[in-house]
């Protein structure tokens, strides 16, 4: 898979593509991820890439021929049609089913947008999706386009040593994970529950399953309905009284 990002900071990109797992995925050439300057692709003098907004108003918008440019030249350098996603507030809210959409693409351009906005013909003729990773506002695309991608990398196949582990991820599976224990087994006087420590692996996977189903009624009820459930497990639910905790 390959991912570009259009930026005026690429800078801020380095540390992230370059370690942890998107750094591995990137040295085993799963996928190539690059930070593009677009201020590159300005034809002005002074490689402007923004202008004051028509009708007056604060703020900087970014103009359209520099990102349409650097958009078109992705296109033609790219094998196949790529996905071009603009960083936008006002865009789809990202999740997990996108995630797991957008990792089935081969080629995707990500923008990143700065100041007040971009120009509205940017996203009008040039972009196929618009991404917002919640309902507020940052300063730029940047930190956003590293959620998405980083999201998107770890569900590539081979990125991560246990393949299993972002299958069962909360939200993967339509509902929240169970909670994970480790070593040791009592901490200041806090203990294990005593099924993960039986070994008795039928009742452990019925004990996570329990707790992924209570973990959902009680933090996010509203997943519980497109949730796959069998009618044992949702008659189970109605009947528990949820002391749960949110947070
Ligand atoms: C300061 S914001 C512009 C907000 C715009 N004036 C508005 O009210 O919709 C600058 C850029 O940051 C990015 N951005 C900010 N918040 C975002 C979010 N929640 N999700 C995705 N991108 C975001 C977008 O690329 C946006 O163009």
């Amino acid at each position: 898979m390959r991912i570009d990002v259009l930026t005026l900071f690429p800078e801020m990109f380095e540390g992230v593509f370059d370690a942890s797992i998107l750094g591995k995925a990137r040295q085993k050439g799963i996928v190539t991820l690059e930070a593009i300057n677009f201020r590159e692709y300005s034809e002005s003098k002074h490689k402007t890439v923004d202008d004051y907004p028509y009708g007056g108003g604060g703020g900087m918008v970014l103009k359209p021929e520099p990102v349409f440019s650097a958009v078109e030249d992705l296109h033609a350098q790219s094998k196949t049609t790529p996905r071009v996603v603009l960083m936008c507030p006002q865009g789809e809210t990202f999740t997990q089913r996108k995630a797991e959409e957008l990792a089935e693409e081969e080629h995707l351009v990500l923008i990143c947008g700065h100041y007040e906005g971009y120009d509205e013909r940017i996203r009008e003729h040039l972009v196929t999706d618009e991404l917002s990773i919640g309902d507020y506002v940052l300063t730029g695309g940047e930190i956003p386009a590293m959620a998405v991608i980083d999201s998107i990398v770890r569900l590539l196949p081979g990125v991560l040593g246990n393949e299993s582990s972002a299958v069962t991820d909360s939200y993967s599976t339509g509902l929240l994970e169970h909670p994970h224990y480790t070593r040791p087994p009592e901490f200041r006087g806090w203990s294990v529950p005593e099924t993960l420590l039986s070994g008795h692996h039928e009742n452990i996977k019925r004990w996570r399953r329990e707790q992924s189903l209570l973990r959902t009624l009680s933090r996010r009820p509203d997943l519980l309905a497109d949730a796959e459930l069998t009618d044992k497990e949702r008659k189970w639910l109605a009947e528990q009284s949820v002391t749960t905790n949110r947070y």
